[in-house]
């Protein structure tokens, strides 16, 4: 049995006791300490049938804990591992981080680098593990000195990791966001412009003036389409995001023009290898301090209403649920 936020067609959210089977093969129970409120898990809280499928759902798409049972076959992590896991269906085809105890997929799990904390390691979450896996897949093809990089969404949980992450490696960065009361904070993220993301947000030509070497997207839709428009020769853009839409309104122009680069980034079914070097990577790049300030904490309790806050775009940062109490 654990204590768990549940999600149900039946009736509104709340927290209640939950079944918990014991972990099949290549599967670990992990006792929680922290999960976080991600786009996706407002998506599953409005039962979003895309994403809640299964009924009830415990939601959370990230858990972090330490390990406290195995089932059979298990090889890459062991009793008493701090670990950190997410996705992988977590939050979507089964019970997610929302709980006192998981029962998780083991392939999927890392265990934590030693400079990582578990409240640090929620705080990055899906968000900054998407956006470290952003910036992994961008670098292969942008380098710091080729020019200004834009990172779109910027206020919210990838974007604001991705400001500090591209700012740790020398890049310099461009915010794009809708709230210029959060200009101020981008900047301490290391964003040296912040731009208005109206300026972005219109369908626009399908060709314009070259400006960025790169970009983080995780808006889509016609901002997304406008960054490819106007990305320099050779340059490469991340999607990850629909916060915008999930539609992409663009012509072939900037890739058989420019050379334009459009990479596809899923943090949900990441391989392990990857998912073992993007954390490694965060423990050395990403400054907790940064992060910190723009993080705050919740209960599961509280949790359930924040999730609709970040699907209408009203979170700056990124919310960590404190499960273990
Ligand atoms: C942390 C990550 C994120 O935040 S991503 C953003 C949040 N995610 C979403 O908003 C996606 C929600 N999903 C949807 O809106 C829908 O599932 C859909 C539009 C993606 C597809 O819906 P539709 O009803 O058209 O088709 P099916 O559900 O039957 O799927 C068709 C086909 O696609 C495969 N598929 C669906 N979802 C996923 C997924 N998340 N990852 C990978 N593949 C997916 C599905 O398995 C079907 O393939 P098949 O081979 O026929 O099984
Ligand atoms: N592909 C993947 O594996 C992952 C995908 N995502 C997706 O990335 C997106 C962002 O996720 P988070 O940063 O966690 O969410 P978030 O809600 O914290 O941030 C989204 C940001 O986009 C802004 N925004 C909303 N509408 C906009 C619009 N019309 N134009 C421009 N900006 C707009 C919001 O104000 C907010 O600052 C979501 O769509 C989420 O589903 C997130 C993590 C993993």
């Amino acid at each position: 049995m654990t204590r768990a936020v549940l999600v149900s067609r039946a009736a509104p959210p709340t927290v209640t006791d939950v079944d918990l089977p014991d972990p099949a093969e290549g599967e670990a129970l992990v006792d929680v300490t922290y999960s976080s409120v991600n786009f996706k898990d407002g998506l599953a809280l409005a039962r979003n049938p895309g994403v809640a499928r299964l009924d009830p759902l415990v939601p959370g798409i990230d858990v972090v804990g330490t390990v406290s049972g195995l089932g059979p076959g298990v090889h890459e992590v062991a009793i008493g591992d701090r670990v950190v896991l997410n996705g992988a269906g977590l939050g979507e085809t089964r019970h997610g981080g929302w709980a006192t105890q998981a029962v998780v997929p083991s392939g999927s799990l890392v265990v934590l680098p030693e400079a990582i904390d578990d409240s640090f390691a929620a705080a990055i979450g899906t968000a900054g593990f998407t956006a470290m896996l952003s910036v992994l897949a961008l670098e292969r093809f942008v380098a710091p000195d080729d020019g200004p990089v834009l990172v779109t969404g910027a206020s919210g949980g990838v974007g604001t990791v991705a400001i500090a992450l591209l700012t740790a490696r020398g890049y310099r960065v461009t915010a794009s966001t809708g709230r210029a009361a959060n200009t101020e904070s981008l900047r301490r993220l290391g964003a040296t412009e912040v731009v208005d993301r109206g300026t972005l947000s219109d369908p626009g030509k399908p060709m314009q003036r070259a400006t960025w070497a790169g970009a983080v997207d995780s808006v889509g839709g016609a901002t997304l389409a406008n960054v490819l428009a106007s990305t320099r020769w050779g340059g490469a853009v991340t999607a990850c995001g629909l916060a915008q839409d999930s539609a992409l309104p663009t012509t072939v122009l900037p890739f058989i023009l420019r050379s334009v680069s459009l990479l596809g980034i899923n943090s949900v079914d990441a391989p392990l290898e990857l998912r073992r070097r993007a954390w490694d990577r965060l423990a050395t790049d990403l400054d907790a301090a940064l992060l910190a300030d723009v993080t705050r904490t919740v209960t599961p309790e509280q949790a359930i209403a924040v999730g609709a806050e970040v699907v209408a775009g009203r979170v700056h940062g990124r919310t960590v649920v404190a499960v273990a109490g």
